[in-house]
C-alpha cells in the first residue's frame, strides 16, 4: 500500500492533538450534531444512523449497520456510503477537540467487500494538528472491533467558524437550526457562539 499523498501528511511543525478538557468521557455516546445529517441524524430516514462514542485521547468509535438502502452491487454496500461512514466518524472527532471542522480531503482504501446486514465497527483518531488543519485517520472492521479490516481512510479536515454554515447553508434549514435550542446546545458543545 502506498503512503498517503503529501497533502494528507502533516507538515513539519504539526503538533499532536489535544483532548479538550470538557470533551465527553471515553465510552460516552455522542448524539447527532444535526438531526438531518446523512451520517448521524436521527431524523434522516435514508441516513446511516451511525452510533458514535468518545474514545481515549483524541479518538472515537462508531458502529454502522449496513442496510438494503446502502447497496451498490447486489447485497454489498456502496463504496460512497462506506466513504461517508469513514468521513462521519472522522468528523465526530470534533466532539473531542470541541472544534468545528469540515472535510477538505478524504482518501479511502477499500480492502474487503461489505455485505448488507454487516455491523461495521469504525474507529478514528486525530494524528496531528497544524493551524486550522486537522489530520485524521479511520478504519472500518467487519462484525467486531477486532474484525477484519474492510475500509480505511486518511483525511484532512479544516477548522471553520459557525459562519461557514450560516453563509453557505440553505436559509430554511439555517433558520430552523438557529431557532432549535437542541441545535444551539450542540453548537455550544463545539464552543461555537451562534
Ligand atoms: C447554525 C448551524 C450550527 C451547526 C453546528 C454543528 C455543525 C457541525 C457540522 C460538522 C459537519 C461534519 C460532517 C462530516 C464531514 C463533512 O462531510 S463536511 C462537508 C464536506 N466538506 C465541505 O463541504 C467543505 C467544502 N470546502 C470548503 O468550504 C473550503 O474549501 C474549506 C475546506 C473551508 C477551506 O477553505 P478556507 O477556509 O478558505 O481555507 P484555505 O485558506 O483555502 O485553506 C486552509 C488550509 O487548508 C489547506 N486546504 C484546504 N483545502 C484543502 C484540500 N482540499 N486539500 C489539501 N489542503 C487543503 C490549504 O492549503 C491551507 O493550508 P495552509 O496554507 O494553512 O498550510
Amino acid at each position: 500500500m502506498s503512503a498517503p499523498t503529501s497533502s494528507l501528511t502533516p507538515p513539519e511543525g504539526a503538533r499532536p492533538p489535544v483532548r479538550h478538557p470538557d470533551a465527553p468521557a471515553p465510552g460516552e455516546l455522542l448524539g447527532a450534531h444535526y438531526d438531518q445529517c446523512f451520517g448521524c441524524g436521527r431524523d434522516q430516514a435514508h441516513g446511516l444512523h451511525l452510533e458514535t462514542r468518545a474514545g481515549e485521547g483524541v479518538s472515537v468509535t462508531a458502529v454502522f449497520t449496513v442496510k438494503a438502502a446502502h447497496q451498490g452491487a447486489p447485497g454489498l454496500a456502496h463504496g460512497g456510503v462506506l466513504a461517508t461512514a469513514l468521513d462521519e466518524t472522522i468528523g465526530s472527532l470534533s466532539w473531542v477537540l470541541r472544534t468545528i471542522a469540515v472535510t477538505g480531503r478524504l482518501e479511502t482504501d477499500y480492502v474487503l467487500p461489505v455485505p448488507v446486514d454487516t455491523e461495521l465497527h469504525l474507529d478514528a483518531r486525530v494524528t496531528a494538528v497544524h493551524g486550522r488543519k486537522i489530520y485524521g485517520t479511520a478504519t472500518g472492521r467487519i462484525g467486531a472491533p477486532d474484525g477484519p479490516v474492510a475500509v480505511r481512510a486518511n483525511a484532512l479536515f479544516i477548522e471553520v467558524k459557525v459562519d461557514h454554515f450560516i453563509e453557505n447553508g440553505r436559509d430554511t434549514e439555517i433558520r430552523a437550526a438557529l431557532e432549535d435550542p437542541d441545535q444551539v446546545r450542540v453548537a455550544r458543545a463545539f464552543e461555537v457562539n451562534p
